[in-house]
This record gives C-alpha cells, structure tokens and sequence, in this order.
C-alpha cells in the first residue's frame, strides 16, 4: 500500500508500543464465510397520488438495503479487533451477526464460544441501582447468586462509579451506564466479547482500569470486537482494524496504518473533496483484496443463495461504480463483483 498522500488532521498522540498482538498460530475463535445481510423495508413514495385516495393511501412499495454485502473474516484468540467505517457501512449489523444476535441472511459464522454482545441495548432496570444491576446482569450471564455477589466488588470497582454505584440507573449519565454494562460483562470474562459503543475514554481511571481488564482477558485466550467511529479509540487498542464501506470489508490487518488512511479518507469527504477520498477509498480497496482473499477459507458451498424476489435494492453496490467509472472497467478483485 501507498504512504497517505496528505498529513494527517488530526491525533497527534501515538498509541502505547504494547498492544497484544496474537501470534499467528493461535487458535481461531471466530470465523465468517461470505455473509451476507439484506434488509427489506417499506419506501413511501414522498410525491403521492393526487386527490384524497393518495393522501389516504400513500403509494408504498419495498426496497431491500444490502447491510453487509459478503464477508470473510477469520479471526484468534488474543486479537483485538477493530471494525470502523462511516455511518451506515455495516458495522453494527456485522457484529450483530458474529454475535449471534441476527442470523445473516446467507453465509456461515462458526465462533469456539458464545459471543457476548456488549451493546447501547443491554436490557437493565432504570430504577435499580448500579450495584443491583450488576448482581441482575451477573445471573441473567448465568452465574449463581452466590458468584454473583462474590464478583460483585470488582464490578463495582471497574465501573469506577464510586458511591454513584449505589444510586438509582436512572440517575445515571449515558457515559455511566455504559461503563456499568462494560463492568458486568468483562468480569464474566466471555471469552469472545462484542463491544458496540464507545466507552468513555475521558475518565483517566475507568480508562486505566478497563484497558488492564481487557488486556486479561486478551492474554487468557479471549478474543474482542470493538465498534466504534473514532479511529483514535480502536488505535489505543486494538491490535487489527476492519475498514468497512458500504456493507464491504476495504482493509483488514494493520490497526496504524488502516486508521491513518481512513482518517485520511473522511478528513477529505468532511472537505467535500470527494473525488480524493474515493481515490483513497480505490486504492485502499485494492490493496485490500489479498487479506481479504487470505481470510477466506475453503469451505463447502453451504449458502442459502439469495432469493430473486424483485425488491430492488436502494441503493446498488457502490464498489462496482468506483471501479467502472475511474479504472475503465478492468476486471478486478473476485471479492468485488458487479451486480453483487
Ligand atoms: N433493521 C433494519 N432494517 C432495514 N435497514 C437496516 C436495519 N438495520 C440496519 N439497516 C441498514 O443497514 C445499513 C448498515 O447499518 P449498520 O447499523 O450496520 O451500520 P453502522 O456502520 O453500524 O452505522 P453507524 O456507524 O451509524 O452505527 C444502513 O444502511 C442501515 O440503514
């Protein structure tokens, strides 16, 4: 790959030399082959029919929003995986699938453990307090009452909420409640943990205390998935970085210089200089294409091909334009296809 052409806009501060990393033989935890998620949803037609039957009855018809558009991913213990991207690239509803939570609408996930999904959506009880949903969270994780008040300190303590942790969740910042939900889940050391939010970073002590947590739970055979926005977050501490765009995996590997050229890309789309960051999002794709063909694995053609059901899609692959319109329609890389 290329060095980025500009300087970068912004984080001057370097992440810490001491990210694990997880060697190459370690076994794999979780493996995606050629998922797939097509949503259907109803579009209303915003100029409607004259008279009174189109404002009683709204023209109405259905549209299919490709959400992931077929990915590879093999990934082992002790790594700590980075998924970024713009809003709506697929992120959450990549992890989603990975976790469980959503079966993908063809393709196979085959995880060494049952994921746990940290997610803004973790079921607690507002007027419940910190403490009392920790001990909620701990059996609704299938521990003992016994287990769960045993673990209950270092919950606590790891939440950094100090005497807050006492006090009704309804009290509680979104930043708090987030860190709650972090506690009960880290300490009941899962050994593949899905993070869908972003944890507060400005609190120096929660900071300290889940990076050291994290890094346990690494070290004893874990595997994490962290989404979130800010490449500056994933660079502090994932050890791989996923680059996603438009439902498809662009880069897979190196967390430094993946977030470098994507912070790249969307300091220039945030300038509307739009044709330099496709050039980016182009060249980065390509170079691309070997990861993401090591990643996949030769397995039987199990998919439930994608039915024909006339939903047309709201919007087609984006890929398929970047190629034809500004590399002359070349054949490229099998894992971008035309018509996908
Ligand atoms: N239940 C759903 N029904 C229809 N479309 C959906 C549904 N969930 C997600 N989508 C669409 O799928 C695409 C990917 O959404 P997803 O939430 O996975 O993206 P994301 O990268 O996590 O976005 P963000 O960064 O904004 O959280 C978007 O176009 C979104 O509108």
């Amino acid at each position: 790959m290329s060095e980025s052409p500009i300087p970068l806009p912004d984080d001057a501060e370097e992440r810490p030399d001491t990210l694990w990393v997880a060697p190459e033989e370690s076994p794999l935890t979780v493996v995606a082959h050629r998922v797939r998620m097509r949503y259907k949803a109803p579009r209303t037609d915003r100029a409607p029919r004259k008279g009174l039957l189109g404002r009683l009855a709204p023209r109405r018809s259905m549209v299919s929003v490709s959400a992931v558009r077929g990915v590879d991913l093999t990934v082992r213990e002790g790594e700590f995986v980075g998924i970024i991207g713009r809003n709506g690239s697929g992120k959450s509803t990549l992890l989603r699938m990975l976790a469980g939570v959503e079966p993908p609408t063809s393709g196979s996930i085959y995880t060494s453990a049952r994921p746990q999904l940290l997610g803004v959506s973790a079921a607690l009880m507002s007027d419940l307090t910190g403490a009392e949903n920790i001990k909620l969270g701990f059996l609704a994780l299938g521990m003992s009452p016994d287990q769960a008040e045993a673990l209950l300190p270092g919950a606590a303590e790891l939440s950094a909420l100090g005497d807050a942790v006492d006090l009704p969740m309804r009290t509680y910042s979104s930043g708090m409640s987030a860190r709650l939900k972090f506690a009960i889940s880290v300490m009941a050391e899962p050994k593949i943990l899905m993070i869908d939010e972003a944890l507060s970073t400005g609190d120096a002590t929660f900071s300290k205390r889940s990076a050291a947590k994290m890094d346990e739970l690494l070290s004893n055979a874990g595997t994490v998935f962290m989404v979130n926005h800010a490449p500056r977050t994933i660079e502090n501490v994932c050890s791989r970085v996923i680059w996603m765009e438009r439902g498809r995996v662009v880069l897979d590997g190196d967390t430094k210089e993946i977030s470098a050229l994507y912070r790249s890309f969307t300091y220039r789309m945030a300038r509307d200089r739009e044709q330099e960051a496709m050039a980016i999002l182009r060249e980065a794709t390509i170079a691309g294409e070997s990861q993401r063909a090591s990643a996949v694995l030769t397995l039987p053609e199990d998919d439930i091909p994608l039915r024909k059901d006339n939903v047309p899609e709201l919007e087609p692959d984006p890929f398929t334009a970047i190629f034809d319109r500004e590399m002359h329609a070349q054949r490229f890389p099998g894992t971008i296809q035309p018509n996908d």
